[in-house]
């Protein structure tokens, strides 16, 4: 799913409004209509809403909203934070269409502002993607208000004061929403976590905008979607073999950190691996024995950390490098002399992305097409510090078209960052996955993926998409709070699942 920007939402907008056609009053309607909807399915007639609405077509959104609820037999007031200028045309025909049964206050000062019961659900029909500068005096007050409120926000299309894509400047007035219910596409903000968390639960409705205008629109960002996913992923045929499914390295651990290359070798076996060694140091050897019976187990001539690579790595059909690996002066000489030889494709996480970053040599030597997946701090020590969200989308862009590499960036919001400038948000996942090891089943179910003979590409969008919905049916049956890492290869065989019983 494409995620459009505010200018690109208007175009989307006027398209729809000339080719359907469809009037923009109408297309007005319909978008309220979809929000009532959800609005009534949620809520009883029982609860009243209190429709904060600004001068443009969000503002029109609210009182469209407000009108259809009312005919529902919903107890309903608006107020009309606005100055009588700027007004919308869909606004002013949207007031007129207001019934007389509907209480409307015009908030000039604050104290125009009524005392919200706790019961209440409070609309912000403020301002949506038109916002174009910060909010001042009254629409300040009031949004700092509204945030006041113990009960539940719900915004249309947008939290009021929030930029749609581009940061928003700090102390600034922005709705703390619990919910927001976003039009046809969600927005760049709601995925970054500095401004993502103003939108609270989010929800996209569609409201038919033009399908041709969408199929054409070029975004660098996207959504991975279960559909996306459905066509990435390969059934396995009938009368493949152990041989079909790829032999993968992976090479990690140290002293005191055999639990992380234990984790990933796990993930890389139940992510669909035909063939799995692990290479560790001596004193990992027994560990890995045990714990994975599956893997077969190379140890290096270190006793606790990593000193060299296998000579011959032609057999593998892919190296996942870095979990527990440590950063011992002769594990950043191995990879140095790893860099030189003609290599299988890379997956480098953790202390592997650690040496990648105290080495400019070793970066400029990095294979074309490696997968790096680093969690924002890792990311940070190789491109330098970014001043806020969207920057570091801008570095993400320019360090892989620099290193022809893909990279992973880890979040609420996993973001994929490829050599071709698009970048990929991941939807699935959730906050229990906020707990240690987690990253290294990623890095063994990515070594697995790509060892198959997905694409780079494929290989994160399946990878992060995998892991994130593992990662949620585990919060369902473990709960959020006890997820450990371990859950989530115990679940990614379900997760498989789900997406195989989709494409059926
Ligand atoms: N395709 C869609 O997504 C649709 C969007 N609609 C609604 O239309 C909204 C966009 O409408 P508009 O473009 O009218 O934008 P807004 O409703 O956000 O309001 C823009 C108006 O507010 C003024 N303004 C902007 N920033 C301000 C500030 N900081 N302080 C004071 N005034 C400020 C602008 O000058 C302009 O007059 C969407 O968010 C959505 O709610 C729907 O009605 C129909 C379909
Ligand atoms: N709030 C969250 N919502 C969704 N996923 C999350 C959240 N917090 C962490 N994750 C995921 O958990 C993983 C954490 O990786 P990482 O920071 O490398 O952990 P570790 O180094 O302990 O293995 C990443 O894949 C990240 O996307
Ligand atoms: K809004």
């Amino acid at each position: 799913m494409k995620i459009l920007s505010a200018a690109q939402t208007r175009a989307a907008d006027a398209y729809t409004i000339a080719q359907e056609p469809i009037s923009s009053i109408d297309l007005m309607e319909r978008a309220s209509g979809a929000v009532a909807d959800w609005l009534k399915q949620k809520y009883s007639p029982e609860v009243p809403f209190y429709f904060f609405c600004g001068p443009g077509n969000n503002g029109g959104d609210g009182m469209a909203v407000a009108r259809l609820l009312h005919h529902d037999g919903y107890d309903v007031q608006v107020f009309l934070v606005e100055t009588g200028q700027n007004q919308s045309a869909d606004f002013s025909q949207n007031l007129e269409r207001l019934p007389q049964a509907i209480p409307v206050t015009n908030v000039q000062t604050t104290s125009d502002l009524p005392a919200v019961p706790l019961k209440a659900v409070i609309v912000d029909g403020l301002f949506g993607t038109g916002l174009s500068r910060p909010l001042e005096g009254i629409y300040a007050e009031v949004v700092e208000y509204l945030n006041q409120h113990q009960g539940t926000v719900v915004s249309i299309d947008i939290p009021s004061g929030l930029f749609t894509d581009a940061p928003t400047p700090a102390q600034t007035a922005v709705i703390k929403a619990d919910y927001t219910l976003t039009f046809e596409q969600p927005k760049l903000a709601f995925l970054l976590p500095a401004s993502g968390s103003y939108a609270g639960e989010w929800h996209v409705l569609p409201i038919g905008l033009h399908p041709e205008f969408l199929a054409q629109v070029e975004t660098p960002h996207q959504l991975l979607t279960h559909g996306l996913i459905e066509n990435v992923l390969r059934p396995r045929s009938r009368f493949s073999h152990k041989g079909t499914f790829g032999h993968a390295l992976l090479v990690g651990g140290s002293y005191g950190k055999m639990g992380a290359i234990t984790m990933s070798a796990h993930a890389a076996l139940r992510a669909g691996l035909g063939l799995l060694t692990v290479q560790v140091p001596t004193t990992g050897y027994t560990i890995l024995q045990t714990a994975v019976p599956e893997a077969m187990v190379l140890t290096d001539a270190h006793e606790q950390h990593l000193s060299q690579f296998p000579e011959d790595l032609s057999k593998y059909q892919c190296l996942g490098i870095g979990p527990g690996l440590g950063q011992a002066e002769d594990s950043r000489l191995a990879m140095e002399s790893l860099f030189r030889q003609k290599l299988p494709p890379l997956i480098l996480d953790a202390d592997a992305l650690n040496l990648l970053a105290s080495d400019r040599l070793l970066r400029q030597n990095l294979p074309a097409n490696s997968i790096l997946t680093p969690h924002p701090k890792e990311f940070e020590r190789l491109t330098g510090p970014a001043t806020d969200d969207f920057h570091r989308l801008q570095l993400l862009q320019s360090f892989c078209a620099e290193h022809d590499c893909y990279v992973i960036l880890k979040g609420a919001h996993t973001c994929i960052g490829t050599p071709t400038e698009e970048f990929f948000f991941n939807t699935t996942g959730n906050p229990g996955m906020a707990t240690g090891g987690t990253g290294d089943v990623l890095t063994g179910i990515l070594t697995a993926l790509r060892a198959q003979g997905y694409s780079p590409l494929e290989t994160c969008q399946l990878g992060v998409y995998l892991h994130g919905l593992a990662g949620d049916i585990a919060a369902e049956v473990e709960g959020e709070a006890s997820l450990i890492a371990s859950d989530l290869y115990k679940y990614l065989g379900a997760a498989f699942r789900k997406i195989h019983l989709n494409q059926k």
